[in-house]
């Protein structure tokens, strides 16, 4: 555990000095790998060689022994560093980075044995990466805190999250329900997850969290202090009160505090900068959970990758942290109608205005990762790059703010880009101003190289570098003069790390300078095969003339470098704020670019309860098409209306049959994009569009064996639909496609016929439900607000031609055999599919509609409140367990214990 209490450590007798220190170290960071200085590379040793070597795949070597063992070895060159530090963290590993904090030289000062003092300079961790290098520059690396909130009687427990993304200082606290932890960590998608002992041991939140692919890492209890938090986030920030970020709660503070407290402990005391933190209160989001997020292939398509997702079909923006904004943490689909229209108005004046839109586009387009930068430069890990950043994007900034005033002047600008004109416009220019004039064109990626301060700058400065050059001008004459003193024409003055400067000649004209008079100036250094050596007094005092201007210059420059980045983290919150305005400017110039490429529309969107889409388009498979030139996309109209609307003007469920490959999960699942990318503020692909605001997004396919987590298709379809029809509200949007396929076909079709009927009379959202089961369009007829529908086909010599348009009323018949010789099934197969299917018509093997319809009761709204009001043993039981906190294992045990009920009753 990260910062828990340690016992005193003592390294065993007998051992080196050397070894005791590592040890020493190892046993502070017991859980990292220990990144162990020395000289050029980063050592590791023991059981950490091992690991590394084997993670690696570079050599374990051995150095000396311990207790009478080889010690294991293994190392990584410090330039290379990153890319290792990479692979390690990938592979879920943290890593200790311990640096040697004095000069050798020193060290040697207590005595020829001392030991170079040593120190952990930062903890690498998957939620705490800074480096370019490490860093997806596109995307948010989160770092989030859980605490759970204490529980009043009978209340649903509740956790406090709290999320930082480090290299940019980011900060957003919020509060959910235990069952919506595993949708809010798909939206965060931390890369690593802190929660106290107490949340650790609990086997349901560790399963989530691994499910989220983030790493867990435990921390003490104690660093979860609300007060702590509240203190800490004040100082940082400046401010006697947080009142104006937010109403936080006790445990969003407490979550606040474990999250700030573990940045401290793995940036070893320094703190990265802050924004000031943000409050999403969960009941203005729209509500996605983790299966629906998958399933809608929202940020990452079904084969993992960003291509094919929603997230790549739409993001037109230029700038790298643009498209982070994108992704999901800012602008997330939300429920205040208000919020939804501003940014609407944002993408649609951009949209209706293209010269402008190009100008902050191009603009955009190149000015600099800014809130990266910065986040660098906090940590003292910013480069002289880094200060010439947010130079550039500081000019950027007021240019844009120009630009955008400019075009509000004539018309008027919405309200969200008015705010991010005056976010841009308040970058500092003083800053801006210092940073140009010290730094020079050309810059160099670290500090240390020296070079970036201007000539003019600093008149100190100029002087050293003139002495500096000035020394190696003399040198470079030296060569001339030695040349003909000696009368050896071939004389070079050369120089290496070894011997510094030198004169050089070849072996035939070495006697030359060993005997009188010439001996007296050159001094032998060293026999070649061909050439030999010599050392001068004048040239080593040039040398050292030039090694001390060197020097001192570079110090002056670090001092300037110091100095710069004081300044601009002076100006911290101007910053910050113009960093997170040029993202959202990018957005939304993204959004409108989108729109009017493809010609997306602005969806009215506002409180009622309808669905009303004319023409509507899926944005991937629209794209995938019109790539691949496989002809146009047909648009399709749905209407729906839930509960609360007036369920007489469309229905709020549509049943939709028809054959394999008609293209029924396309049109569900664009009818719960065009919601997504409604309610995220951004315009919509269909002709038309008018959403009532959705409060739950639900969207489940018949569900594929998920064995790796050792639960049947079955099994999960069940426990996903649970989920739905225990949390579906009136507001809500759900999408079904061909759920109950898992099991035997009755089974199968009871489950399916009795969940469309509770979310008709209990859930009352608003449902598209597609089925391969015929029987269910019976209850179309049954149910006075569902419907029918149906993907169109020609048939045309015993062959199908899709044609996928949806069209009120039941399918026909199925098509399953036709799609099978489309898939290239064998001919004889066919033949006998054919054959069986007739026979089963005739003998009527398949349960009558009709039948189904009498013998299944409906679940009557009134019905199911009296059941309620009083529930049998079995409801009972079954209102006691969580399907969400429960293992595969204990489910199945628990339907045992059900069963044993039913019987009982009996
Ligand atoms: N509206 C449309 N316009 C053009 N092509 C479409 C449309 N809808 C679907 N398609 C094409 O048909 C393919 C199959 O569609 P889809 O997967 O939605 O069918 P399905 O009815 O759900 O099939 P199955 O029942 O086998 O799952 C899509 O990948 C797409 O190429």
């Amino acid at each position: 555990m990260i910062g828990g209490t340690k016992e005193p450590f003592r390294a065993p007798e007998g051992v080196t000095p050397m070894m005791a220190q590592y040890l020493e170290i190892k046993a502070a960071n017991a859980d990292s790998l220990l990144f162990y200085r020395m000289g050029d590379f980063y050592e590791m040793f023991f059981e950490d060689a091992s690991v590394a070597s084997r993670a690696l795949g570079i050599a374990l070597t051995k150095r000396g022994k311990h207790l009478g063992e080889d010690i294991p070895m293994c190392g990584v060159p410090v330039h290379a560093a990153d890319d290792y530090l990479q692979k390690l963290i990938a592979l879920g590993h943290r890593v200790a980075v311990c640096e040697q904090t004095e000069d050798p030289a020193e060290a040697k000062k207590r005595g020829a044995k001392a030991v170079v003092r040593r120190d952990v300079v930062r903890l690498v961790t998957p939620g705490t990466l800074t480096e370019e290098s490490l860093l997806d520059a596109r995307a948010h690396n989160f770092l989030t805190a859980l605490f759970r909130e204490p529980q009043g009687e009978g209340t649903e427990p509740r956790l406090a999250l709290a999320s930082i993304d480090i290299s940019t200082g980011e900060l957003i606290a919020a509060t959910c329900k235990l069952t919506d932890i595993p949708g809010e960590l798909a939206r965060i998608r931390p890369g690593e997850v802190l929660v106290g002992e107490d949340l650790a041991s609990d086997a349901g939140i560790r399963a989530r969290i691994d499910e989220a692919g983030a790493a867990l890492t435990p921390c003490p209890r104690a660093h979860f202090d609300s007060a702590r938090g509240e203190r800490a986030l004040k100082e940082r920030l400046g401010v006697a009160t947080l009142d104006a970020f937010g109403d936080f709660s006790r445990a969003e503070l407490a979550a606040l505090a474990g999250l700030l407290t573990y940045v401290e402990l793995t940036q070893v005391g320094r703190m990265p900068l802050l924004r000031p933190p943000r409050r999403e209160s969960a009941d203005r989001l729209l509500l996605i959970d983790a299966a629906t997020r998958t399933n809608l292939e929202l940020v990452r398509s079904n084969q993992g990758t960003r291509a094919g997702s929603l997230l790549a079909a739409i993001d037109r923006t230029v700038t790298a942290a643009g498209a982070r904004d994108s992704r999901g943490a800012s602008p997330a689909p939300s429920t205040d109608v208000a919020l939804v229209n501003a940014r609407l108005d944002a993408v649609g004046y951009l949209a209706d205005e293209p010269r402008l839109r190009q100008d902050l586009r191009d603009a955009l387009k190149a000015a600099p990762d800014l809130a990266r930068s910065l986040s660098r430069l906090a940590f003292g890990r910013g480069t002289p790059r880094d200060l010439g950043a947010v130079g550039a994007a500081i000019g950027a900034a007021h240019a844009l703010a120009a630009r955008l005033l400019r075009a509000g002047d004539a018309l008027g600008l919405p309200r969200e880009l008015m705010g991010i004109a005056e976010r841009l416009a308040q970058a500092p220019a003083d800053v801006a101003a210092s940073l140009s004039a010290a730094l020079a064109e050309e810059l160099p990626v670290n500090a240390r190289d020296g070079g970036f301060v201007q000539p003019g700058y600093d008149a100190g400065l100029d002087e050293l570098r003139a002495l500096r050059d000035g020394s190696r001008k003399v040198i470079a004459g030296l060569q001339a003069t030695y040349a003909e003193a000696t009368g050896i024409k071939s004389l070079k003055v050369r120089h290496n790390s070894v011997l510094g400067y030198f004169v050089e000649v070849t072996a035939l004209h070495a006697p030359t300078l060993t005997a009188p008079p010439h001996a007296e100036t050159f001094i032998h250094r060293q026999t070649m095969a061909n050439a030999v050596r010599f050392s001068t007094t004048e040239l080593s005092d040039l040398e050292s003339k030039i090694t001390s201007a060197a020097d001192r210059a570079l110090a002056l420059e670090l001092e300037i470098f110091a100095k710069l980045t004081a300044e601009v983290m002076a100006a911290e919150r101007q910053l910050s704020a113009a960093s997170a305005a040029l993202a959202e400017l990018d957005h939304y110039a993204g959004l409108a670019e989108l729109a009017v490429e493809l010609r997306y529309v602005r969806p009215r969107v506002d409180d009622s309860a309808v669905f009303a889409i004319e023409e509507g388009r899926h944005p991937m498979v629209e794209q995938t098409l019109r790539r691949e030139q496989a002809g146009d996309f047909i648009g399709n109209d749905c209407r729906l209306c839930g509960g609360e609307g007036d369920r007489n003007e469309a229905p709020s469920a549509l049943v939709v049959t028809g054959p394999n490959m008609g293209g029924k999960s396309t049109f569900l699942r664009q009818n719960a994009l065009i919601v997504v990318l409604a309610q995220a503020g951004a315009f919509v692909p269909a002709k038309s569009a008018h959403i009532g605001l959705v409060d739950r997004l639900f969207s489940r396919v018949g569900a594929a064996d998920d064995l790796a987590r050792g639960r049947s298709t079955f099994m999960v379809e069940m426990v996903e639909t649970a989920a739905i029809l225990n949390q579906a509200t009136p507001r809500s949007f759900v999408v079904l496609d061909e759920i109950g396929r898992g099991t035997a076909t009755f089974d199968g079709l009871s489950i399916a016929w009795a969940a469309l009927e509770y979310l008709h009379e209990v859930n009352r959202s608003r449902v598209l439900f597609a089925t391969h089961y015929h029987e269910l369009t019976a209850l179309a007829d049954r149910l006075p607000h569902a419907a029918n529908a149906t993907v169109e086909v020609k048939e045309w010599r015993e062959e199908i031609v899709f044609l996928y348009r949806v069209k009120m009323g039941a399918a026909d018949r199925s098509y399953g055999i036709h799609v099978a010789k489309l898939a290239g099934l064998p001919a004889p197969v066919l033949k006998r599919a054919g054959a069986v299917l007739a026979e089963l018509e005739k003998a009527d093997g398949r349960p009558k509609p009709a039948d189904l319809a009498g013998d299944l009761p409906l679940f009557q709204a009134a019905a199911a409140q009296e059941a309620a009001s009083s529930p049998s043993k079995l409801e009972e039981a079954l209102r006691d367990f969580n399907p969400d906190a429960m293992t595969p294992k204990e489910a199945i045990e628990a339907l045992y214990r059900l069963r044993a009920l039913l019987e009982d009753d009996a």
